[in-house]
């Protein structure tokens, strides 16, 4: 085994009780300081992969070792190495914020004084003041997912596990997670894996990404690498009026792959060389059903869709 290999998945399948296959023959490795994404739609299996690696659920086949220790047997040991960030975090309800952060630390093995420093600092950091005397349940969603996240970064554990981090954060608290996440890799090297659907704001935060999709691994690569797969095709976005929005799509379907994100939004998918007739089409043929437009480079987010589109192609 590689010495620096943080985690080992080797053909990691779940089959729930009712048939479900939720999970089929995952492999990959997640390295020492390495920031790893996982993308994939509703339902794909991202959520069953992580609660097998932090020992919630337990694999129906395939093995999982953390820094080289089987962890299918020894699932007890995973809280001393991981910090999880379940989609709903554990309940600690009758906790003020202030309360759930320092006795979480307190488990993790800090020192009263370490503990309450530590916590402090996360307050500050989180701008969690409003909150360290309220109890969680008095809280709205995102300040209780924000109390939820320093509750996981506390104790500088070498690995950290999150699903959808983000998720009903406003803009600048989801920066202010981004910064933190890319802040703690890189002065304590921590490993991280995340999922998530804001796959522009990964972007610039994740070195590798895992694109799972009906419960298969697609793509295991680095964020620089898969983005090549789409060099040479662009995207034009368009905002439409909802009810022309069939109307367009139809129009534009022969250029490339047509995504509907929303009843407003159209997305097309193309190579560069269709592009100008593409952008000439809805010019001359949209008129005012079409209220903004514009080209973008590929991103992360069209790898996705490319591999989504595409099952099994690697
Ligand atoms: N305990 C369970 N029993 C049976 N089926 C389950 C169970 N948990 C999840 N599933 C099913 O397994 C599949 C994968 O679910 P999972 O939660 O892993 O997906 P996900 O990629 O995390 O989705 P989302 O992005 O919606 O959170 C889904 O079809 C889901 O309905």
């Amino acid at each position: 085994m590689m010495v620096n290999n943080v985690y080992e998945v080797v053909g990691l399948t779940k089959v729930y009780e009712n048939k479900k296959v939720a999970n089929e023959e995952i492999s990959f490795s997640v390295a020492q300081g390495e920031v790893v994404g996982v993308l994939g739609p509703n339902g794909a299996g991202k959520s069953t992969l992580i609660k097998q690696m932090v020992g919630h659920v337990s694999p129906t086949a395939g093995e999982i070792r953390l820094f080289g220790v089987d962890v299918v047997k020894r699932a007890d040991l995973i809280p001393q190495y991981v910090g999880y960030y379940a989609q709903r975090p554990a309940a600690l309800d009758a906790l003020t914020g202030y309360e759930a952060i320092y006795c979480t630390g307190r488990l993790r093995g800090m020192s009263r004084a370490a503990a309450k420093r530590e916590t402090d600092r996360l307050i500050e950091q989180l701008d969690l003041g409003e909150v360290r005397k309220r109890e969680i349940r008095k809280m709205s969603g995102g300040q209780q997912r924000m109390v939820g996240f320093a509750t996981v970064l506390i104790g500088e554990l070498p690995v950290l596990i999150l699903d959808e981090p983000t998720n009903e954060l406003d803009p600048e608290r989801r920066r202010q997670l981004w910064d933190l996440l890319a802040e703690k890799n890189r002065r304590e090297g921590t490993t991280i894996l995340l999922v998530t659907h804001n796959v522009l704001e990964a972007e610039q935060v994740v070195d590798k990404v895992a694109v799972i999709d009906h419960g298969k691994l697609l793509a295991y690569d680095t964020v620089r690498k898969l983005k090549q797969q789409v060099d040479s095709r662009l995207r034009l976005e368009l905002t439409v009026q909802s009810h022309a929005g069939d109307r367009l799509a139809d129009m534009l379907a022969s250029y490339g792959t047509i995504d509907r994100p929303a009843e407003q939004k159209l997305r097309l998918f193309m190579e560069k060389d269709r592009a100008g007739e593409a952008l000439q089409t809805v010019l001359s043929q949209a008129g005012e059903a079409c209220e903004e437009y514009r080209l973008v480079p590929p991103s992360l987010e069209d790898v996705y869709f490319t591999l989504g589109g595409k099952e099994g192609s690697i």
